[in-house]
């Protein structure tokens, strides 16, 4: 049984619950007590009934896959009048701690529909369903853990009191994000799509185009430049201005015998679409290899757009919840080759979304989503600015596409020998 031999039981109030409140970084954290105790601020302030549904199956492939559907399964079953709200649990400090989840909050009249999805749910080996109870005086509030059975589901014996806890430095996603999100050797990542070949019968294929040479130890003849940078900030425009004036090669990551697939594991969830992406590198590695022992090569987009996109999708809010600079989640895997030079290129954000618009897209994102992808997109940048080795060297990418060149073949002079 899965479920009952997980750690989480064990460690149940050693726990801290960290609830999004708004993907602005605006978290609730609390944690769980035996004794009677006042439930935090922003607790104290929820009139609803309250539920938690963690994601917690032994089978990492699984339960991302199920965690992925899980809150389109709510939405559907459940009352309009739940407001669905990420949750992470996580022991503090400890790698690999975090279980994540949604925390309900239900306003609608009829409590036994909420409760007859949720007790289905729990009957499942992958969840753990509990309920929070608002004490009389109102202060305080008890978490309820549902056992498995949909009609005796409440098992009193593991009620505990919840309270204010220690806020994090940062996101707690931080803790999981080695090996789920990014992947820092080739072997990983492998590891996942092999234990995915059976659900995704893609990865067969992708596994066997991924060489099994490392590329990393061959210092290549001529200089390779990789092109970074957001959507439409003109990397495109870029490489195949390179690729005339220098008589370059050029490449592309995730590389083009990798195309039949790409739509289907962005489909997936993070861990698996995460190191379909990352051996992607490892292809386009061994291309520039080989590519570059006959012309200098130009790449559009490498291990920065890979590390930076995982890194900045996994947390939320502000650029304050990516992990700190230098911490070691922005090092370069040592098994794949490294560029020469990285240029990032960097766009007001009224001049890309001019562009964006100029291509037909952009246009009818609402004021919220906006916002939200402001948010995202201030963390994307800030993300490629601290993958180290090599760093990327950052060009304003808003003057004209000829005076933009001239500045990149410039930094090719100063740090490649041509
Ligand atoms: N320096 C520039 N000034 C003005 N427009 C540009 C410049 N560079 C690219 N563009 C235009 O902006 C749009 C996005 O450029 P593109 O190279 O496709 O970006 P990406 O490959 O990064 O998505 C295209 O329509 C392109 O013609
Ligand atoms: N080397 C790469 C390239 C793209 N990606 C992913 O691909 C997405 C960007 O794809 P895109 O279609 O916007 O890129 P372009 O084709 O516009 O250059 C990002 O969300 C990244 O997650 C990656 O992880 N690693």
């Amino acid at each position: 049984m899965a479920k009952r031999s997980m750690s989480l039981l064990g460690q149940w109030s050693s726990r801290v619950f960290s609830i999004d409140l708004d993907k602005r970084g605006a978290l609730l954290n609390f944690a769980l007590t035996e004794k009677p105790q006042q439930a935090p601020e922003k607790f104290r302030n929820i009139q609803e009934r309250c539920y938690s549904v963690l994601v917690c199956g032994d089978d990492r492939i699984q339960s991302a896959r199920f965690y992925f559907g899980l809150e389109d399964l709510l939405r559907n079953e459940l009352p309009a009048e739940c407001e669905l709200l990420p949750v992470s649990s996580y022991l503090p400090h400890v790698k690999d701690s975090l279980i994540r989840g949604y925390f309900l909050k239900d306003a609608s009249e009829c409590p036994s529909l909420t409760r007859r999805v949720l007790g289905a749910l729990g009957l499942s080996e992958q969840v753990q369903v509990c309920s929070y109870l608002r004490g009389p005086d109102g202060g305080r509030w008890s978490q309820q853990l549902w056992s498995g059975s949909e009609n005796q589901n409440m098992d009193v014996s593991k009620t505990c009191y919840v309270v204010p806890s220690e806020e994090a430095n940062y996101h707690p996603s931080v803790l999981n994000m080695e090996n789920s999100d990014v992947f820092y050797c080739r072997a990983e990542a492998c590891k996942v799509l092999q234990e995915s070949c059976d659900i995704i019968p893609e990865s067969r294929a992708v596994l066997e185009l991924v060489g099994k040479t490392d590329a990393s130890r061959h210092s290549p003849d001529f200089p390779v430049v990789v092109i970074e940078g957001l959507d439409a900030t003109g990397k495109t425009t870029m490489t195949e201005s390179l690729r005339e004036a220098l008589g370059a090669r050029l490449l592309r990551s995730p590389p083009q015998c990798l195309s039949p697939w790409r739509a289907v594991f962005d489909r997936e969830p993070p861990l698996i679409r995460r190191a379909f992406y990352a051996l992607g590198n490892y292809i386009t590695a061994e291309q520039m290899g080989k590519e570059a022992s006959q012309a200098p090569v130009i790449v559009d987009r490498y291990w920065h757009s890979t590390a930076s996109y995982a890194i900045a999708t996994a947390v939320s809010g502000p650029v304050s919840s990516l992990p700190p600079e230098g911490s070691p989640l922005y090092r370069w895997p040592p098994d794949l080759l490294q560029p020469s030079l990285v240029v990032l290129l960097t766009l007001d954000p009224q001049e890309r979304k001019r562009r964006l618009e100029a291509r037909g897209q952009g246009q009818t994102d609402e004021e919220q989503e906006l916002d939200h992808n402001l948010l995202f997109r201030l963390r994307v940048e800030e993300a490629y600015r601290r993958v180290r080795g090599p760093a990327c060297v950052v060009v304003d990418a808003g003057p004209s596409a000829d005076k933009v060149l001239q500045q990149v073949l410039l930094l090719i002079k100063e740090h490649c020998r041509l």
